[in-house]
C-alpha cells in the first residue's frame, strides 16, 4: 500500500486522474478561487478548511476521503516577510515548514525533527510548484517560489518574526493551514502545493493595515491561471 502510494506520488500531479483539490481557510478566499477558475470549475473543488492547520488536516482527509483527486491545492492569504514578498504579490510554496511545532528552550528553539518525532517540512511536488510559478509570471503576477511557513499562531511581533525569518532563512510567507493540508495529502499519496496571496507584512500585528482586498484580487487572479495550468 504505502509502495503505490509512493509510486502515485512521484508520477507527479500530471498523470493521474482525478481532480484537483483546493482547500481554502474561509468563504471569502474559497469565493476568490472560484471567481478565478471561471467556467473551468469542472475539474476542480473549492472546499473550506477552516482555520488552522488541526482544522485543515482533519478538513482535508474528509474530503479526500470522499472524492477522487489528483492534486491538492492549499491556497488563501497570508502575511508576506519583509523583502521577500510584498502585499499583492503571490507566493508558491517550495517546501511548506510546520514553525511552531517543535519545543521552546532557553537556548532556543527545537523542530520536532530534532525531538525525533517526526518532520516539520512538508514537500511540495516541486515540478508542478515551478510549472505554476512560471504560469502566473506569465500572466503577468508578480510570483515567485519560496518556504511557507504554517503556524497555529500568527506571528504579532517583530521578535517573533526576526526568530522565525533567522531559522528558516528562505521563508517568503506564512499562513496557518498549509501543513496540515499537506500531511493529509501525504497521508492519501497525492501531491501537494501552497499558494498564497499576501494580504499583510509578517511582524507587529496591525490588523487595519491588512490589503484584504488586494490580496483577494490576486487569489482571483491566480484562480485564473491555476485553471490553465492543472485544467
Ligand atoms: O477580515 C476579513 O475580511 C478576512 C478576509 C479573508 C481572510 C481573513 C482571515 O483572517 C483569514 C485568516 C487566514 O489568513 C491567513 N493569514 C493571513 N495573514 C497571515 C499572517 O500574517 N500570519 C498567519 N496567517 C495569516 C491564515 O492562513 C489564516 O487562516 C479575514
Amino acid at each position: 500500500m504505502e509502495e503505490s502510494r509512493r509510486n502515485e506520488r512521484e508520477r507527479g500531479a500530471a498523470d493521474l486522474g482525478g481532480k484537483v483539490l483546493i482547500m481554502t481557510a474561509v468563504d471569502v478566499e474559497r469565493d476568490a478561487v472560484l471567481r478565478g477558475l471561471g467556467g473551468e470549475r469542472a475539474g476542480f473543488d473549492v472546499l473550506l478548511a477552516g482555520v488552522g492547520p488541526a482544522s485543515a488536516a482533519a478538513r482535508t482527509s474528509m474530503a479526500l476521503a470522499g472524492g477522487r483527486y489528483r492534486l491538492v491545492v492549499s491556497a488563501g492569504i497570508g502575511g508576506g516577510f519583509t523583502g521577500k514578498a510584498e502585499i499583492g504579490s503571490l507566493v508558491v510554496a517550495k517546501t511548506i515548514v510546520a514553525a511552531d511545532l517543535g519545543a521552546e528552550t532557553p537556548d532556543g528553539f527545537l523542530r520536532v525533527d530534532e525531538l525525533g518525532f517526526g518532520s516539520s517540512v512538508e514537500r511540495v511536488d516541486g515540478a508542478a510548484a515551478m510549472k505554476l510559478t512560471e504560469a502566473l509570471r506569465q500572466a503577468g503576477l508578480p510570483a515567485q517560489l519560496g518556504a511557507v511557513l504554517t503556524v497555529s499562531a500568527a506571528t504579532g511581533t517583530a521578535e517573533t518574526a526576526a526568530d522565525r525569518a533567522e531559522r528558516i532563512p528562505d521563508a517568503a510567507a506564512e499562513a496557518m493551514e498549509g501543513y496540515g493540508v499537506a500531511v493529509a495529502a501525504s497521508l492519501a499519496g497525492l501531491p501537494v502545493l501552497e499558494l498564497r496571496a499576501i494580504s499583510n507584512a509578517v511582524g507587529p500585528r496591525d490588523r487595519g493595515a491588512w490589503k484584504i482586498k488586494e490580496a483577494l484580487d490576486a487569489l482571483e487572479a491566480a484562480g485564473k491561471v491555476l485553471a490553465e495550468v492543472f485544467k
